[in-house]
């Protein structure tokens, strides 16, 4: 079974990022939104993505960005992709894409198998497509949660591009992920740290050590 692709979300430090790269980490995230303990600035950001360049997709993520803020992250920070994390329309979708020339991923919130129909919306003008939970009620992240949702919804889901299994992601229950959909992508964030928007190496490392366990159980 070939290893999904894994991106590590939320990361603030170059020790972290030559981290998670060394491990395997084909894409790296990084957060533009200020409630949240992973959020970095700009320029910080734009270190960060340069250090990196090459070695893995460097994803910026946003919610329900406006074009100024967009454009301050897309000019300033140079990422490779964009995740909108918001309730960015499909129009929208089309116009970020336009406008700026980057692959786009779209997140959706998923509870019930209807969460799933609006991303059929989305996947003529996505580049990808990423499951994540829904927050609860009043939560002031719409991602970064650590919640799980009952992923068995999406077996057998065929997306005409590729998609991303999130939320609540990490080492103890990623392996019956694996073992319950063949998700071709795996996307964690608090899974990996020690307090929220802290990674931890130790985390990170269980982390791709049961992805590859798992792998290995499915081709034995
Ligand atoms: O991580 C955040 O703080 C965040 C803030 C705003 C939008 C999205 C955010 N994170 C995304 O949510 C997934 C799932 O996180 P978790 O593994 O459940 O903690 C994360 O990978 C980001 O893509």
């Amino acid at each position: 079974m070939k290893r999904p692709d894994i991106k590590i979300c939320g990361i603030r430090t170059k020790e972290t990022l030559d981290h998670v790269i060394a491990r395997g980490a084909s894409h790296v995230g990084f957060i533009f939104f200020e409630k949240s303990p992973r959020h970095v600035e700009v320029d910080v950001a734009a270190g960060l993505i340069e250090h990196v360049r090459g070695r893995a997709k460097t994803v910026a993520v946003s919610v329900n960005a406006d074009n100024e803020l967009l454009e301050e992250i897309v000019f300033g920070a140079k990422p490779d992709m964009l995740q909108l994390h918001g309730k960015e329309s499909p129009d929208r979708v089309v116009t970020v894409k336009a406008l700026y020339g980057l692959p786009v991923i779209k997140a959706f919130s998923i509870r019930a198998p209807e969460d799933l129909a609006f991303a059929r919306d989305y996947e003529d003008v996505a580049d990808r497509i990423l499951f994540d939970a829904k927050p609860p009620e009043n939560a002031a992240l719409p991602g970064g949660n650590g919640i799980a949702f009952d992923w068995r919804l999406l077996e057998g889901y065929q997306a005409t591009i590729p998609w991303f299994l999130s939320g609540g992601l990490n080492a103890e229950n990623v392996g019956a992920a694996l073992t319950d959909i063949h998700a071709p992508g795996l996307d964690v964030s608090s899974g990996v740290e020690s307090a929220p928007g802290i990674k931890d190496p130790a985390r990170i490392d269980a982390f791709f050590d049961a992805v590859d366990e798992a792998r290995m159980r499915r081709t034995a």
